[in-house]
C-alpha cells in the first residue's frame, strides 16, 4: 500500500501519481489534488497500476457519488471539471502524441443529459454474495464478479424495467461462471430507441433450453431474441441468433432521419448528442452539392444519409454485413436515391472502391477506437479527398492518424470534442482535414 497525491488524469480515466523517485503509477479511483491510500497491482518497469483504498485527503474538486455503478467512474468530479478534463486530453492527445499544431481546439458540446442518457445496455449474469441470481455490470477489475444492479442511472426507466422482468423470468436458471465456465444465463443487452420508444431485448445464453413461450409473455418490448453461444470468452457477438417475437429491427430517429437497428450493427450510444455529432461532421464537411463523398466506416449509413441532402453523392463502406443492410434499407425508408453502400473491410476495400466510384471530393472516417492502421491511412491519401471529417471516439489514435495525414501533405484544421459520455472518461471529438497547397502524396510507397 502506498500514499500518492494525485496530479492529473491520464488518457483512459485513471488518476497520475508519482513517487519520490518520479515512478509512475495510473491509480483507479483517484481525482487530481486527491491523497489516497493505494494497493499497488501490475507493476511494470515505468509505470504501476494502482487503485484507490481509501481517500485521506480529498481534492477540492471530489464530490460524492450519485449512484454505486462501475460504469460511471468520473461522477466523483462536477459534470465542468469532467468537461475541462475532456477537452485538455483532446488538446494533449494532438500536441504531445501526435505532435502537432496550428489547429484550432473549439469548445467542447456538452451532453444534453448527464444520467440516463445511453441507449444500449450490455449486462452480465453472475451469482450474488448469498448465490441469489444477479444481472449487472463487471466489478471493476474483477472479471468474475458482477456487481448487481436495480437502478443503473445511466439508463432509463423504461430499460431498467425491461431488465427487472428479464431477471424475474430467468430466476432459477444457472448463470455462466466466468472461472468453470459453465452455466447457462450470459448476457443481456437491452437497446432503446429514445425518440421512438421502441425496445429491443437480446438474451445470450450458452446452448440450451429455454421456456420461449414463457419468456415471451414475460418480457415487454418490440423485438425478442435469443442467442445461443457455445463461446468459453465474455462476448455478445457470434453463436447462433434467433428472434422469437416482435420486428427484427428497432426503429430510432436522428433529427428528421429514420433509421432501422439491427442487433448486430453499431448505432451511437446516445440518440441525443448523436444529432449534435452529426451536425458538427456536417459543418465540417462544408458540402455544397457537387461533392462525391465517402463514409467509411459508415454503419447503419447514420452519417452518409445526414450528409446525402447536401452531396451529390454518397458511398458507405461497412464491415458488418446486417448493418450494410440496414443502411440500404435506411436511404429507402428515408426517400434518399444518391446513396449506395458496400459491405467490405476498409482495410482492403479501399482501392476497389475507388477504382469503382473514382476519387472523393470528402471523406469521412469513424473508426472503432483502435482508429486506422498506417496502411489504410496511406489508401485515403491514394484517394486524395481534398476535404477529410474524421469522427473519433479516441483522441489518442485520432492523434497519429492526423500526424500521418499531415505528413502526407494534409492540414489539421479544427477539432470539436463532443461529450457523448457523461460520468466516464470517453470522449468523442470531430477533426477536420484539408488539402494543403501543394497537394498531398505519401511520402513512402508500399
Ligand atoms: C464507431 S462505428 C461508426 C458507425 C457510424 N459511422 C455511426 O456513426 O453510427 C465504427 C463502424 O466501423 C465498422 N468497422 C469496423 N471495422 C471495420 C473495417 N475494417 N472496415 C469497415 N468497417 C469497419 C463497425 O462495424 C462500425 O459499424
Amino acid at each position: 500500500m502506498l500514499e500518492l497525491t494525485i496530479d492529473s488524469l491520464a488518457h483512459g480515466g485513471n488518476g497520475v501519481a508519482r513517487t519520490e523517485g518520479g515512478y509512475v503509477l495510473f491509480v483507479a479511483g483517484g481525482v487530481p489534488g486527491d491523497r489516497v491510500k493505494a494497493e499497488v497491482g501490475k507493476a511494470k518497469r515505468a509505470y504501476a497500476e494502482a487503485r484507490v483504498v481509501e481517500v485521506v485527503e480529498p481534492s477540492p474538486d471530489r464530490i460524492a457519488p450519485v449512484a454505486d455503478h462501475p460504469g460511471a467512474p468520473w461522477q466523483v468530479m462536477p459534470y465542468a471539471k469532467q468537461l475541462e478534463v475532456k477537452a485538455e486530453q483532446v488538446e494533449d492527445a494532438l500536441r504531445r502524441i501526435g505532435k502537432l499544431d496550428g489547429f484550432e481546439i473549439e469548445p467542447i458540446v456538452p451532453a444534453e443529459q448527464e444520467w440516463r442518457y445511453r441507449n444500449k445496455f450490455e449486462f452480465s449474469f453472475g451469482s450474488g454474495p448469498e448465490g441469489e441470481l444477479v444481472c449487472g455490470f463487471h466489478a471493476p477489475g474483477r472479471w468474475n464478479d458482477i456487481v448487481p444492479m436495480d437502478d443503473c442511472m445511466l439508463a432509463s426507466e423504461k430499460v431498467n424495467e425491461l431488465r427487472r422482468q428479464v431477471l424475474k423470468f430467468c430466476n432459477g436458471l444457472m448463470p455462466w461462471d466466468r472461472r468453470d465456465q459453465r452455466g447457462f444465463l450470459r448476457n443481456l443487452v437491452i437497446r432503446e430507441g429514445r425518440m421512438t420508444g421502441q425496445t429491443q431485448v437480446r438474451l445470450i445464453t450458452s446452448p440450451g433450453k429455454l421456456d420461449v413461450d414463457g419468456f415471451i409473455d414475460a418480457v415487454d418490448c418490440d423485438g425478442l431474441w435469443w442467442t445461443q453461444t457455445a463461446d468459453l470468452g465474455e462476448t455478445t457477438t457470434g453463436g447462433e441468433t434467433t428472434l422469437l417475437a416482435g420486428a427484427p429491427q428497432l426503429v430510432d430517429k436522428i433529427n428528421t432521419l429514420d433509421f432501422l437497428i439491427s442487433p448486430e450493427a453499431f448505432f451511437q450510444t446516445n440518440t441525443e448528442m448523436a444529432h449534435k455529432l452529426y451536425d458538427v461532421a456536417l459543418e465540417y464537411a462544408g458540402l455544397r452539392g457537387h461533392e462525391k463523398v465517402f463514409d467509411l466506416y459508415s454503419g447503419i449509413g447514420t452519417i452518409a444519409l445526414t450528409l446525402a441532402t447536401r452531396a451529390r453523392h454518397v458511398t458507405g463502406l461497412e464491415i458488418v454485413a446486417p448493418a450494410v443492410a440496414d443502411a440500404i434499407a435506411n436511404a429507402k425508408l428515408n426517400d434518399i436515391q444518391n446513396a449506395n453502400f458496400y459491405a467490405g473491410d476498409a482495410r482492403l476495400a479501399l482501392r476497389d472502391l475507388v477504382e469503382a466510384e473514382g476519387k472523393p471530393d470528402l471523406a469521412v472516417i469513424d473508426p472503432p477506437r483502435a482508429g486506422l492502421s498506417a496502411k489504410i491511412v496511406r489508401r485515403i491519401v491514394d484517394a486524395a479527398p481534398s476535404r477529410i471529417v474524421y469522427v473519433s471516439c479516441n483522441p489518442t489514435t485520432l492523434a497519429p492518424n492526423a500526424a500521418q495525414l499531415v505528413e502526407a501533405g494534409y492540414q489539421l484544421k479544427k477539432v470539436r470534442p463532443v461529450d457523448m459520455f457523461p460520468q466516464t472518461p470517453h470522449i468523442e471529438c470531430v477533426a477536420l482535414l484539408e488539402a494543403g497547397p501543394d497537394g498531398v502524396k505519401n511520402p513512402d510507397r508500399d
